[in-house]
Formats: C-alpha cells, sequence, structure tokens
C-alpha cells in the first residue's frame, strides 16, 4: 500500500524573541487541520521546536499535493491570526507570499515528504531541527547511510551491506546528483562537507532504486528561505523523516549519529557556528544566544493509516553527555565573539543583514598602491606518474 509521509513546518511567530512557540498559536494550528483535513489525511501529529510549529502528515495523495500544501498553508495563516492578536514576534515570518498558488515550495515553510510502499511495520523518526540550515543533516545522514563507525548494520546486516544512494543538491546552482556508497565515499564527502551549498536531499537503497526510482528511504527539507525571499528572513530551520529498521540502520544508529555535538551554521541571527544540541521536547527551546541550534527525534510507526507514537527519543539520559559537550563547546565558541570561525566567513554572511551595514563604508574604502591585489587563484593539481 502507498502512502505518503509529508512533513511541513514553519515560524509563524514565537515569544519572547525566537525562542519558543506560543501554545494558543499550536493550537489553532492543529484545530484548523483537525477539521479542515479529516478528508485528506490517514492520520496526522503537531509539533513543535524552537520557533517552529511542525505538521507531520500521513495520507495517499502522494508528495506535492496541492490540497495537502494548502492544508498546511492555511493551518499556518490560521495561526498566524492569533500571533498577531497576541503581539507574538515575527507573526507569520515565513509565509513569504500572500496567497497559496499550488505548493507551499518556494513560499517560505520548509517541507519533507516522501511516497512509500509501506511495509508490515513501518517505523521512522522525523528529526527537526531550529537555528540551522538544511546542510546540518549532511552529516548525520551520511553518518547514518554510509558510516560503518556509526552504523554496525553496514558491515554486519546483508540487507544493508551493498550501500545507498545519495541525492545531492546543489542549492546554489539548481542542481542535483546522485551517488552511492561505498564506492562514491570520498566524493561524497567532497561535496557534502561544503554544507551551505551542497545538501543531502534524498537517501535510496541500491536494491530498490532501478525498480522503484521513487522509493526513497530519507528526504530532508532543502528550502533556502534568503533564496526565495532575496534577504534575511531568519535561518532555514530544517526537519527530516527517516525510515528505520530490517534493511535500514536501526533506531539507534540512526540516533548515534547526533551523540556528538558537531558544529552547524546558524545560532543567533543566523550568523553562527554553534553544536547541534540532541534534547528532548521539554527542552525545544531557544534560549542561550538564541540557541544553542537543537535537534529533537520523534519516533513513529505506522501502520494501516494510524500512526503510533511518537517516542521522544533525545529525552533520555543517555544524550546527558551529548548535551554536556554542547554546553562546553558554546563555553568556548562564544568568547570569540563576532570573530570566524564562531562567525561565519565572509561568503556565507553575504546570506545576512550584515552586507546592508556594511555598504554605507563601501564607497570610502581607497586603493593601496604597490601592492599586488589579491584574488582566488585555483592551485594545480600535479600528476602523479
Ligand atoms: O532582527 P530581528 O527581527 O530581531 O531578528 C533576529 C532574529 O533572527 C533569528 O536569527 C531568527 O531565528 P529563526 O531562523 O529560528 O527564525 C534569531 O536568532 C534572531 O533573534
Ligand atoms: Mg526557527
Amino acid at each position: 500500500m502507498k502512502v505518503t509521509i509529508s512533513h511541513i513546518k514553519a515560524d509563524i511567530g514565537s515569544l519572547p524573541g525566537h525562542s519558543t512557540v506560543f501554545k494558543p498559536v499550536v493550537d489553532e494550528v492543529e484545530g484548523y487541520v483537525k477539521e479542515h483535513g479529516s478528508s485528506l489525511l490517514k492520520s496526522y501529529y503537531i509539533s513543535h521546536v524552537g520557533d517552529d510549529i511542525q505538521i507531520t502528515m500521513i495520507h495517499t495523495r502522494g508528495t506535492d499535493d496541492e490540497e495537502v500544501h494548502r492544508l498546511a498553508w492555511e493551518a499556518f495563516k490560521a495561526g498566524t491570526v492569533v500571533a498577531k492578536k497576541y503581539g507574538l514576534y515575527g507573526a507569520g515570518q515565513d509565509l513569504l507570499k500572500d496567497s497559496f498558488s499550488g505548493n507551499v515550495k518556494g513560499m517560505g515553510p520548509g517541507v519533507a515528504e516522501m511516497e512509500i510502499n509501506a511495509r508490515p511495520s513501518e517505523p521512522f523518526i522525523v528529526f527537526m531541527m531550529d537555528k540551522t540550515e538544511p546542510g546540518a543533516f549532511n552529516l548525520p545522514i551520511f553518518r547514518m547511510f554510509g558510516d560503518p563507525f556509526n552504523t554496525p548494520g553496514l558491515v554486519i546486516d546483508p540487507n544493508m551491506h551493498e550501500g545507498f544512494i545519495f541525492e545531492i543538491w546543489d542549492i546554489i546552482e539548481g542542481k542535483k546528483i546522485k551517488l552511492a556508497t561505498p564506492e562514491n565515499t570520498y566524493d561524497i564527502l567532497g561535496l557534502i562537507g561544503s554544507k551551505s551549498r551542497y545538501v543531502i536531499k534524498r537517501v535510496y537503497t541500491k536494491k530498490t532504486h532501478e525498480k522503484l526510482p521513487d522509493e526513497n528511504v530519507a528526504v530532508i527539507s532543502t528550502d533556502k528561505l534568503s533564496l526565495i525571499a532575496g534577504e534575511y528572513v531568519g535561518k532555514d530551520d530544517p526537519a527530516g523523516v527517516v525510515r528505520i529498521q530490517s534493511g535500514l540502520p536501526a533506531a539507534g544508529e540512526v540516533l548515534e549519529a547526533f551523540a556528538h555535538p558537531y558544529l552547524v551554521s546558524g545560532w543567533m541571527r543566523g550568523s553562527f557556528n554553534g553544536p547541534l544540541m540532541p534534547v528532548g521536547m521539554k527542552d525545544a527551546k531557544m534560549t542561550r544566544f538564541d540557541g544553542p541550534p537543537r535537534v529533537v527525534a520523534l519516533g513513529f510507526v505506522y501502520k494501516d493509516g494510524a500512526l503510533s507514537g511518537p517516542v521522544d527519543m533525545f529525552d533520555d539520559p543517555a544524550f546527558d553527555g551529548a548535551r554536556r559537550t554542547a554546553v562546553e563547546i558554546a563555553d568556548y565558541l562564544r568568547r570569540m565573539g563576532p570573530f570566524e570561525p564562531h562567525r561565519l566567513p565572509e561568503d556565507d554572511m553575504e546570506y545576512t543583514s550584515l552586507p546592508r551595514v556594511l555598504e554605507r563604508h563601501k564607497s570610502k574604502f581607497e586603493p593601496i598602491e604597490d601592492t599586488p591585489k589579491g584574488k582566488k587563484v585555483k592551485v594545480a593539481t600535479t600528476d602523479v606518474d
């Protein structure tokens, strides 16, 4: 039986700054989905991380379905009315267009969706991040599906041993490529290490890919708000859906990818590198320096139209160590103030509000005589005999 998992999220207002959602707004979004979604959806779940409201929907209408996307859009619109009533900060922030036109893609909300042939037991985990960007998923998704030091199933389980296919998007030039592990491992890493440009969009199993080319096992939202709006309008806090078990990484293998709080771009004003802290829902609010960036994992099982769960997977003392390390890294980095590498490199700052500040000094720069002008050069590669 084919089903679609559609996860659509947006920041439509928060309090007191960009810390967390406001219950009456979440209730309004939930109420809208409940009232208007009954004929469209088999099941749904509303959650939130930081200032983003997250709608997980199960239906049989396929990806990019106009009515499902409209439902999410209108639910966010309804929530925005409540956010405005209470004067919440950034009310309606991610709804970048005035009216819905067929699909929420390119309109502000983030979307991660996949149409699957549901297995007899269909367990999956929804990961939701705040104060970071889609490329923050590159490292953990690679570790889950490509790194045997994270996922022993790649070595031990004959159903995983062949490896996986990664679909990688160049979100600056709008191009994509599929590369497979283990044979293209180094090339994949060569691309996805540049996480502000190359982002993993989907993962496929090799076994099913030829016969069922659309059947994916992981999908990430890759929407870049700044590229859509043409200016900085908050970060592009991403979400992802990862199917697990039975020939795929186990629940514990996908969670393990977050046990080391690696650095991601985002945090304060979308302009700083900071550690990604795995937290349970009770800690999914952004405080210190508007962060640190956080990730929540909700585990579900789908069967015959119904969703069981969720289980709040990072709400577990086993991740206390990761949280402690994240706080230590935050302490260390914060001492650098506005300096790189705590602050993002110059190229990434183009997508923030800094250019507007520096613009006023542009005409005051004077040439320095007799100084070679620096320009980026390509390093020649030497052929090895
Ligand atoms: O200039 P403003 O409107 O106060 O916005 C600054 C805010 O933007 C943010 O980068 C927005 O974060 P989000 O991407 O989660 O919306 C916050 O860190 C910061 O408080
Ligand atoms: Mg956010």
